[in-house]
């Protein structure tokens, strides 16, 4: 329900404080709001975006009071550089929401099982303050009339929050629907594996600010408390946790074939393992690495072509050169190369077994995936080559005068020398045997020979069956063979 989170606006400080590394203001000193709107070029001349964000977390946010809920930066000045008259952010706010025709105030407690107010005295449970009651009164008349964003904002705050119970109950809601209706959300199963999960959950606003400001080098632990309310009140940057993310590398042992669109690493769903070396300092304890004896620098030097460490490492030597292992590692590695297997935690010369459990398991994960994938694949050209065949064999009835013509094509024969024969045409395959072409096929039958009992039985030149020179012999009378 947008005008809850619009609740927003009474939280904004008039005053943009602008503050140095020190945290002391910048020589052009803090900047009045509605200096602020349109004027991006204070940003390029004016010190940076660092003393801003500096100003965001070091300062208090404005205090909202019954005296005064929007400041009149906004509601007198609002874009007053681009507009002849200056707008007024309250007005806006009340207008969206009759826009939109959104129910009033009284309406959105009901939604929310809270008392609806009869009368504006009824309301002084949750806006304590007689004057803004008698005010709302002059104004709107009846409850009924109240705007949403009007009524909530001048409700009192619940215990530990900047919100009354109306607006609570609306932001508790939307942020619900917004997770709860969104398949990608990032806590869902499968979305993240949980070690990338556990990366997202620990990094801060303050991690956000350090990384993207030009130069933020100190932050307080928590930017939503005071830096007086914290000890140390600062801390340096590098002692927020950070996103490691190696944990997103997708490449597999080999990325070299990642580079091939057809490669294994490219088929849809299949997502490999990661390795032991791209893990957490502690999942690495339980993933094989031997910490106690091989330091981080060894571990960064550890990585094989395409990891990467390899990848970003500058050439050559200097302060740029690639982390090199160390040699107790390069053997490791080698010796790991060789058996084709990952690196262990009790790797030695004479254990070898686990790692190719390992390995297995990581060629499993993929290989399932692949093979139930051209297994559907397979079926389903089954199922086609199925009913293409139905099809063609279902004789000439139905089917268009193109799939007629076509059977009867596949009705014709090609013979022994490659010619073809038309259907039910037969032909002299050679002097022993006589061929035809049926239903697409050749049928041959062979002349059966009476046999001979001459010692030198002849052939004569284009006749199938050995004679005796004494004709008529012993020759029984020729009968046509069996098909072939
Ligand atoms: C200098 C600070 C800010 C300025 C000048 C500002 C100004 C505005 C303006 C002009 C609108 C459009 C109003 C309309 O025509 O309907 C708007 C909408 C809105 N503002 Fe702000 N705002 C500021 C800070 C904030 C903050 C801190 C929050 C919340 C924490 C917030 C929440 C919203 C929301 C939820 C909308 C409605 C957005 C929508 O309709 O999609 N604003 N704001």
């Amino acid at each position: 329900m947008r005008p809850s989170p619009q609740f927003g606006h009474s939280l904004i400080n008039p005053i943009l404080h602008r503050l140095n590394a020190t945290f002391q203001p910048i020589p052009e000193g803090h900047l009045p709001l509605h200096k602020a709107f349109f004027s991006p070029w204070r940003i390029v001349q004016e010190g940076g975006i660092d003393p801003l964000l500096r100003g965001l977390f070091a300062t208090p946010a404005k205090l909202k009071t019954p005296g005064q809920f929007l400041n009149t930066e906004l509601t007198e000045k609002l874009f007053r550089a681009a507009h002849e008259v200056a707008l007024d952010l309250a007005s806006l706010n009340i207008q969206r929401g009759r826009d939109h025709a959104l129910p009033g105030y009284a309406e959105w407690r009901r939604v929310c099982n809270l008392t609806v107010p009869e009368d504006f005295d009824d309301l002084s449970g949750v806006i304590s303050s007689l004057s803004i009651r008698d005010k709302l009164k002059q104004l709107y008349g009846h409850p009924g009339n109240v705007d949403l964003w009007v009524g909530g904002l001048l409700e009192d705050p619940v215990e530990g929050a900047r919100v009354g119970p109306t607006f609570l109950c609306l932001l508790v809601d939307q942020f619900k629907r917004l997770r709860e209706g969104d398949r990608f959300w990032y806590e869902n199963p499968g979305v993240f594996k949980p070690e990338q999960l556990a990366q997202i959950k620990q990094v801060t606003l303050g991690r956000v600010l350090c990384d993207n400001g030009d130069n933020i080098t100190d932050i307080t632990s928590d930017v939503f408390v005071l830096p007086r309310e914290q000890n140390p009140a600062f801390v340096p940057c590098s002692k927020l946790p950070y996103v490691d993310l190696r944990i997103w590398s997708d490449c597999c042992s080999d990325c070299r074939s990642s580079a091939f669109p057809n490669s294994i690493t490219h088929v849809p769903t299949i997502r490999f393992r990661r390795r032991a070396q791209f893990s957490h300092r502690e999942d690495r304890e339980h993933l094989f690495m031997d910490l106690d004896k091989v330091t981080d620098h060894e571990l960064k030097g550890s990585f094989s072509e395409g990891s990467y460490f390899a990848q970003n490492a500058t050439q050559g030597s200097g302060e740029g050169r690639a982390p090199q292992p160390s040699p107790k590692l390069e053997r490791t590695l080698e010796k790991s190369k060789k058996s084709g297997r990952s690196l262990g935690r009790n790797d030695s010369e004479d254990d070898l077994g686990t790692y190719e459990e390992d390995l297995n398991e990581q060629r499993i994960e993929g290989i399932e995936a692949l093979v139930e994938q051209l297994s559907r694949t397979v079926l389903e050209l089954s199922k086609k080559v199925a009913t293409l065949e139905d099809k063609c064999g279902s004789g000439d009835g139905g089917g268009g005068g193109g799939r007629r013509k076509s059977v009867r094509q596949r009705r014709k024969c090609v013979d022994e020398t490659g010619r073809h024969r038309a259907r039910g045409e037969s032909w002299q395959k050679d002097p022993c045997a006589i061929c035809s072409c049926r239903r697409g096929k050749v049928h041959c039958r062979v002349k059966e020979c009476p046999r001979v009992t001459c010692d030198n039985p002849r052939v004569e030149e284009g006749e199938c069956c050995p004679e005796c020179d004494d004709e008529g012999e012993d020759i029984e009378n020729a009968r046509p063979a069996p098909e072939a």
